[in-house]
């Protein structure tokens, strides 16, 4: 098992930056999820390490070997794509047992090695069977079973889910974060979908246009974003712009229309601040209450387990508060005010331009 150093790696096509100087660590057995807008360039970082797309600048090092130049098939690797391509005419027995054949390993190893990780990914005795006798969840963990014969160091794994439906996606991903921890195998991943990489990850890599925004626990991302990006890409954000500042060590918000709010900062001085509340830790007051920022409810939504109301502040800002309890019936028009509590409200410097 293994380490990933990714030290100043970049790749220029031309003009284009698609992935600017990079710097990453991934320690032995982690799964790190690569998770960004199209286009932010995580095929492609996925790619450089797997050695399948040359980088233009930079170092990649497995297990601290330095690999940039070696070819991919010796980088010790797994990869599953978003497209299994097993093999129609052939059995499942065989479609892992290829790339093993073709290299030389003896019979009696192929067939040992093909039962084990047939086992693995809990298709055992399924061997014989075509692809297209297999379900879609079945297919894919053919995919991986390809990927684990090898008994890699690493498992670099692009969209893997992409083409499954969405409960079989997500039994798929449960089944797949058991087995990689089983196996302790260090995991990259690449998906689109926010879910599968908050619910899989040790950490998340967001990307943006080549650049890493943050790199950190899905914990930390969904509560302690580093920019307005990180904030909005990852689950729904409400973002309030106003003058941070400290008193008596503590830091507190003050909003356009004076409204003071408590809030959290980290590392950065007293200035202008974009502060994120997620929706499910806004708090309501009477609109006579004497604290908190006064908005105007716009819609509520009935969603069974929660209700979701969409509110607007003076300002025009617009407002999502997720409600747990029920029998809370708002109308449109109506005036409340809302707060939360001083960990709730996260604190971002301001960025140019925002
Ligand atoms: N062969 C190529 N030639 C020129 N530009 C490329 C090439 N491959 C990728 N790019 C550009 O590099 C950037 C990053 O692409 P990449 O495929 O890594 O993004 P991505 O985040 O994986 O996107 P998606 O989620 O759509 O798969 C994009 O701007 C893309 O247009």
């Amino acid at each position: 098992m293994s380490t990933i150093e990714l030290v100043g790696l970049g790749k220029r096509y031309g003009d284009v930056t698609a992935v600017a100087a990079t710097d990453l660590c991934i320690a032995e057995g982690e799964l790190v999820t690569l998770l960004g807008p199209s286009g932010s360039g995580k095929s492609t970082i996925l790619s450089m390490i797997a050695g399948l797309t040359p980088s233009s600048e930079g170092t990649v090092r497995i297990g601290g070997r330095d690999v940039t130049h070696v070819p991919p098939a010796s980088r010790n690797l797994g990869m599953v794509f978003q497209s299994y391509a097993l093999f129609p005419h052939m059995t499942v027995f065989d479609n892992i047992a290829f790339a093993l054949s073709i290299r030389g390993v003896t019979k009696s190893e192929i067939a040992a090695r093909v039962a084990r990780a047939l086992a693995q990914v809990r298709l055992a005795g399924l061997g014989r069977r075509r692809p297209s006798e297999l379900s879609g969840g079945q297919q894919q963990r053919v995919a991986l079973a390809r990927a684990l014969v090898f008994e890699p160091e690493i498992l670099l794994l692009d969209e893997p889910m992409g083409a499954l439906d969405k409960n079989l996606r997500e039994e798929v991903q449960l089944e797949l974060r058991q087995l990689q921890r089983e196996l302790g195998v260090t995991t990259v991943l690449v998906t689109h979908d926010q879910e599968e990489a908050l619910s899989l990850s040790t950490r998340l890599v967001v990307l943006d246009q080549g650049r890493i925004q943050q790199v950190d626990t899905p914990l930390s991302v969904y509560q302690r974003p580093r920019n307005r990006f990180v904030a909005q890409f990852i689950g729904t954000a409400n973002l309030f712009a106003g003058e941070l500042s400290y008193h008596d060590g503590q830091s507190q918000l003050t909003l356009p229309d004076g409204t003071v709010l408590a809030c959290r900062a980290e590392g950065h001085g007293a200035g202008p601040v974009d502060v994120v509340v997620r929706p499910e830790h806004v708090l309501l007051l009477p609109p006579d209450a004497g604290t908190g920022l006064l908005v105007e409810v716009v819609e509520s939504v009935y969603l069974g387990q929660s209700s979701r109301l969409h509110l607007r502040t003076a300002d025009g800002v617009a407002v999502i508060a997720v409600l747990q309890r029920q029998g809370a019936a708002f109308s449109p028009g109506d005036a409340l005010r809302i707060h939360w509590q001083a960990d709730h409200a996260w604190a971002m410097p301001r960025q140019a331009g925002a």
